[in-house]
């Protein structure tokens, strides 16, 4: 009698669909490969994010249209230990109309919560088009076993998430074990069903930019749909090389597979001056056909004040009162 082989009924990953398969076949095959990809230049790489100008040459009816771009890229989030379901409802309120005194704002892209409150949000959101992300995985720190963040991830699908932000194992990256760290991605997506996939890396703590390079490539070989930088809850979250890097590996791998990849920066964006920056940098390494919810998002729990703030100042020639933009 044959034995069942757990492997074929697995959905087959971009790397099978890339014809990489054989790159995923065994922890040497994917080590030879991910330290196969082109050393990162670091000098080379602050110096492309500083080539990009400056934010402030952003003015007028552009800066009016980047920031409206910016609110429909973002995915508004709580993630702390003391969200109530009440502070769930306000986000998602202010998600859907992010100024009551202003209807032309946009809405943002998604709502973000842990998923304990997916259900809530999911409620809070109905009918606005509005999506909500989870992140789950043991989020922050992913020191759980495989089947604990398996059952993190299929409760927050059965709740009603549309989005799952997971992160990868850092301990078994940082030693090596490339195998592991896209095995575990390979089952999160298949937990995910239908839930849109975004691979958080945690740069600040993958210590050099080419495990930025290699991490990237190995969620994106692995199936994520997004590639995400951080959880916002370490001392270096995103900043622009990095982003820029991500975006980088992200077209090197549409050029090798055809298949696109979104791109999240998370953690300390919180000025709008932030976020054109960021705008600026998806616009010269990719294009615009990137600047969509469907490729681009911003993780962020207090950015949209202060673009709420900014779009007030561009309609009316003055600040508005705090009161009338605070998230919280
Ligand atoms: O994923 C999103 C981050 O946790 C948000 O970080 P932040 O609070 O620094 O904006």
């Amino acid at each position: 009698m044959s034995m069942p082989d757990p492997a074929a009924d697995a959905a087959p990953t971009p790397a099978h669909a890339a014809g990489l398969a054989d790159v995923t076949a065994s922890d040497g095959s994917l080590r030879r490969f991910l330290h196969g990809l082109p050393a990162v230049d670091p000098a080379g790489l602050v110096a492309r994010t500083a080539a990009l100008g400056s934010a402030r040459a952003v003015k007028g009816p552009a800066k009016a249209a980047a920031i409206d771009l910016a609110i429909r890229l973002i995915d508004l989030t709580t993630l702390e230990g003391a969200d109530t379901p009440a502070k769930v409802r306000a986000l998602a309120t202010k998600a859907r109309l992010p100024d009551p005194t202003d209807r032309s704002a946009p809405q943002v892209a998604a709502v973000c919560v842990y998923p304990d409150m997916v259900a809530t949000a999911r409620e809070a959101v109905a009918g606005s088009g509005v999506h909500v992300a989870s992140v789950a995985t043991a989020f922050p720190s992913g020191r759980a076993s495989l089947a604990v963040r398996l059952a993190d991830t299929r409760e927050a699908v059965e709740a009603g998430a549309d989005e799952i932000d997971m992160v990868i194992d850092r301990g078994a990256f940082l030693s090596g074990r490339y195998l592991k760290v896209f095995q575990d991605i390979v089952e999160v997506k298949r937990a995910c069903g239908d839930a849109h996939l975004k691979v958080i890396l945690e740069t600040g703590e993958l210590a050099t930019y080419d495990n930025v390079r290699r991490a990237s490539w190995l969620a994106m070989l692995a199936g994520a749909d997004f590639i995400k930088t951080s959880t916002g809850k370490v001392g270096v979250n995103a900043t622009p090389p990095v982003t820029l890097l991500m975006l980088e590996a992200v077209r090197d791998f549409e050029a090798a597979t055809g298949i696109r990849v979104g791109v999240k920066p998370a953690g300390g964006i919180r000025t709008t001056k932030d976020a054109l920056r960021y705008l600026l940098l998806v616009h010269t390494a990719l294009g615009d056909a990137w600047l969509t919810p469907e490729l681009f998002r911003f993780g962020a729990s207090s950015l949209l004040g202060d673009l709420l703030m900014q779009r007030q100042k561009l309609t009316t020639g003055r600040y508005a009162g705090s009161d009338d933009v605070t998230v919280d």
